[in-house]
């Protein structure tokens, strides 16, 4: 904006408090402008000639509205020096007198408010809208401080009484904050941060009530770019972080449940046999299966007796890209050894004596393309284990008696009880086997290692049963206790069992622990019968138990399943026992 001092020769009495401008932008600059040259009128000029007039009266009907754009509607006449004139006459708001050479000399009115009123109006508004601001910054910040380049405190805002720092902040004025942070008020200083960087600074700081505070630093410079102020805007966000801490832990939680509900949701409409469980250990061992399933990799499952090694073999498979092809399994220990080839490669017609006319695909001809599940793979003779590693390794097949190979696309998912490790080491499990399986080796763990899936397996349990005997029977809390406590030799399979026993034999509809104890104690005592009185080759003792054993219990069920189930061993085990003693001593 171009501003010309008003000429000071004159003949006539008239004005000289106005400045020529090309323009102002808003009521704000015009005020200020006359304001700070003392003015009552601003004449706007466009190329030379004056276009508009803006003066203190128009103004002062403005100072509301500082930054609304000023419209010149002032009427106004222009008449030269010496001039006989008159305002009503010509019913102009402002007559400007210009001198012999256009040059604008003075303005003359019968209505212009004096400026000293225009400055009043205008620092009223000022206050009000200081009000408005305060009460802004106050809304907005818990604390707004002005330090200088130093750091020696100038100003704090209205409402800073006793809150973040724990004393009343305007009697810290003229105190250095840099020293504050020294005795240990707050850290770290934003203030230093910003005289050091010369530029906005937010951080996060910790005051001596472990509070936490997001404090900004905004840094004011002077014409010659010097620091010469800093205001500092804090906030308590000690809330905020906390439910934003919560928020990103309920988050995370979700995600945990809406994977464990996307497990076994996979899970259930899979097999129909929910996996139930509640431990850590089992969650964790959960995440694994379903990020194996994803890979193609060989999975070994390692884990005793009973802990639900194919249920979860049967999960990897569910929520692998190979759910729909089939999941076929193979009992590497139940199948009689000379059999074993002919069920896992297959025969072409002819190839033996006694072999199907039309051939026979073997188990893995079945599972192309879905997942081969080898149960029981320490139980595999060691010529089977050879071959077993050459259709893996090669992906494809021979039937027995046939002459061409067949591409087999197959999963291998293996599991055993066993430590295939210290087999390797004994000779028994070859070592080149070993390694092709074990690629990611998965361990059930024990149930006695995961308590906390106990009363959820037995509820789950008894709803299984309840439902299958129409039946509403239920465990006492004395009852519930003793199975907590008890150490389940035999993993799930036992929990199951005796849950079942405990329903069948109980008439009343609550089994109590007195009910437990004698199923329990039965097993106790069923596992100890054996009185040994002469010292003798222990295998020939082992060997001899079994067969007694094997022959109390067909004598007494039909089926090797039920035989299996009473002696509390998988059904593998059993076949291989009944494979063996057959063949060797004829049960
Ligand atoms: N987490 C579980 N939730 C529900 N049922 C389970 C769970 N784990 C195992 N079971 C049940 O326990 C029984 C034994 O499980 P599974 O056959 O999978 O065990 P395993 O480790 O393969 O045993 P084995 O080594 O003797 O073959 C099955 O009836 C199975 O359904």
């Amino acid at each position: 904006m171009k501003l010309q001092a008003g000429k000071e020769e004159t003949k006539l009495d008239y004005n000289q408090d106005f400045a020529i401008v090309d323009d102002v932008s808003n009521v704000k600059e015009a005020l200020d402008t006359m304001i700070q040259n003392n003015l009552r009128l601003l004449v706007i000029q466009k190329g030379g000639n004056p276009v508009g007039i803006c003066d203190s009266h128009l103004l002062l009907m403005q100072t509301g509205r500082l930054d609304q754009k000023i419209v010149y509607d002032t009427e106004f006449i222009t008449i030269r020096d010496h001039q006989d004139f008159s305002i009503s006459v010509h019913d102009f708001s402002y007559a400007l007198i210009v001198d012999g050479k256009n040059q604008i000399i003075g303005w003359t009115d019968g209505k212009s408010v004096e400026i000293d009123s225009l400055k009043l109006a205008y620092s009223k508004d000022m206050r009000a809208m200081t009000t408005d601001l305060e009460a802004i910054v106050d809304s907005i910040y818990d604390e707004v401080l002005v330090v200088d380049a130093q750091g020696k405190i100038i100003r704090v805002s209205n409402r800073s009484t006793n809150n973040l720092w724990g004393v009343n902040l305007q009697t810290v004025i003229g105190q250095n904050i840099l020293d504050l942070e020294e005795k240990g008020w707050f850290k770290p200083s934003v203030t230093r941060k910003v005289i050091e960087e010369k530029k906005k600074i937010s951080i996060v700081q910790h005051n001596r009530f472990g509070r936490k505070i997001l404090a900004v630093g905004n840094p004011i410079f002077n014409r010659k770019k010097e620091l010469v102020r800093i205001v500092i805007a804090s906030r308590d966000i000690t809330e905020e972080t906390r439910l934003e801490k919560e928020l990103e832990e309920a988050k995370t939680l979700k995600e945990q449940y809406r994977k464990e509900v996307d497990i076994l949701r996979k899970v259930h409409q899979g097999n129909g046999k929910r996996i139930i469980y509640q431990s850590e250990q089992m969650k964790n061992l959960m995440f694994e299966v379903e990020r194996v399933a994803q890979v193609e990799s060989t999975v070994t499952i390692y884990g005793e007796s009973g802990v639900g090694k194919e249920l979860i073999a049967h999960s990897i498979h569910q929520l692998s890209p190979r759910a729909e092809k089939p999941f076929i399994r193979i009992n590497c220990g139940s199948i009689p050894e000379n059999l074993l080839e002919s069920e896992l490669f297959g025969y072409e017609k002819g190839a033996f004596t006694g072999a199907l006319g039309n051939g026979k695909k073997g188990l893995f001809e079945l599972a192309n393309e879905g997942t081969l599940f080898l149960d029981e793979i320490g139980e595999l003779p060691l010529n089977l284990q050879v071959k077993l590693l050459r259709a893996i390794q090669e992906r494809e097949i021979m039937k027995i008696g046939g002459t061409k190979t067949i591409p087999i696309n197959i999963r291998i998912i293996a599991a055993t009880n066993k430590n295939l490790e210290e087999m390797v080491t004994a000779g028994t499990f070859r070592e080149d086997l070993f390694y092709r399986i074990h690629v990611i080796p998965l361990i059930v763990p024990p149930l006695r290692e995961r308590m906390d899936d106990i009363e959820h397996l037995v509820y789950h349990f008894l709803e299984y049963y309840n439902d299958r005997f129409s039946t509403k029977k239920h465990f006492s809390e004395d009852a519930m206790e003793m199975l907590n406590a008890y150490k389940w030799p035999g993993n799930i399979r036992q929990l199951q069992n005796v849950t079942e026993r405990a329903m069948v034999i109980t008439s009343n509809q609550m089994i109590t622990a007195n009910d437990l104890v004698k199923i329990l104690e039965n097993r106790k005592k069923s596992q100890n019968p054996v009185e040994v009185h002469s010292i003798i080759p222990l295998q020939i003792a082992v060997q001899d138990t079994e067969k007694q054993l094997l022959h109390l219990a067909l004598s007494k069920y039909n089926t090797l399943t039920k035989v299996a189930e009473v002696l509390e061993v998988s059904q593998p085990t059993i076949s291989r026992l009944y494979n063996k003693l057959k063949n060797n001593m004829g049960v």
